[in-house]
């Protein structure tokens, strides 16, 4: 199953908490984007050039676990998770999220992944697993998402909120609800609202 939605909708803390209700894991594709964002950055290549990011990233491929508590990704022996949450990522990941390299790079990985698991991001009910069996699709107004994402920032809530609606613009390309995903504001739900709602119309098994 799928889970997309807009920046800060509370993809990631849902996908979590319905993954483990299921007994599965959940992948976060937005990681990835993060990653490459941020080896980018620290190599010193321009965030728009695609064949210099690649060949970067290809020298020492990445390792996502997909604990069911947050997924890690891995270098080597290095865990890169912790520095991927900055608001110096934030502001670069849009552009390298606009790259069709980068993107085929991210969805080869998740494509690789063994079933099942909850995927999480933009475009994983549209584009990566359009066969999947449920898809849901995360929204809520910028100033609920920044009044959460702040709490997890130093910037302030206006800040916040401006940097999250830019990114949401330069993210709407591969951002569009699949037309058959279930959306869900987010807004009036408290987080494990949104779990029960997601659990109470899944699709039971078949045996
Ligand atoms: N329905 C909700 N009500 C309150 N807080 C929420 C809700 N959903 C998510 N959050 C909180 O909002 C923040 C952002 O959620 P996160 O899962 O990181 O979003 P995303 O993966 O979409 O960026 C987290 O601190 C999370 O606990
Ligand atoms: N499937 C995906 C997942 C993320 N992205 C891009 C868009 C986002 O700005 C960044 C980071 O995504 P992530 O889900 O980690 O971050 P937010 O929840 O939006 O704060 O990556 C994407 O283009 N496609």
């Amino acid at each position: 199953m799928t889970i997309d939605g807009v920046a800060a909708s509370g993809k990631s803390s849902v996908a979590s908490g319905v993954a483990r209700a299921l007994g599965i894991p959940y992948v976060s594709s937005g990681l990835l984007y993060r990653a490459a964002t941020q080896l980018g950055r620290e190599a010193g290549v321009r965030l728009g050039d695609a064949a210099a990011l690649l060949t970067h990233l290809r020298a020492r491929p990445l390792r996502l676990e997909a604990l069911p508590e947050g997924n890690r990704v891995w270098q080597g022996e290095r865990d890169l998770t912790d520095e991927l949450h900055s608001s110096q990522v934030d502001a670069g990941v849009s552009v390298v999220a606009a790259l069709p390299e980068v993107r085929a790079w991210v969805d080869d990985q998740l494509r690789a992944l063994p079933a099942p698991f909850v995927a999480e991001g933009r475009d994983m009910g549209t584009n990566v697993f359009p066969q999947a069996r449920a898809k849901f699709y995360l929204t809520a107004s910028a100033r609920v998402r920044a009044e959460r994402r702040s709490q997890e920032r130093p910037e302030d809530v206006d800040a916040v909120e401006a940097a999250l609606i830019e990114r949401d613009r330069r993210d709407a390309g591969q951002s569009a609800p699949a037309p058959d995903a279930h959306v869900i504001d987010t807004g009036p739900l408290t987080l494990e609202g949104v779990i029960e709602t997601i659990l109470q119309v899944l699709p039971t098994p078949t045996a």
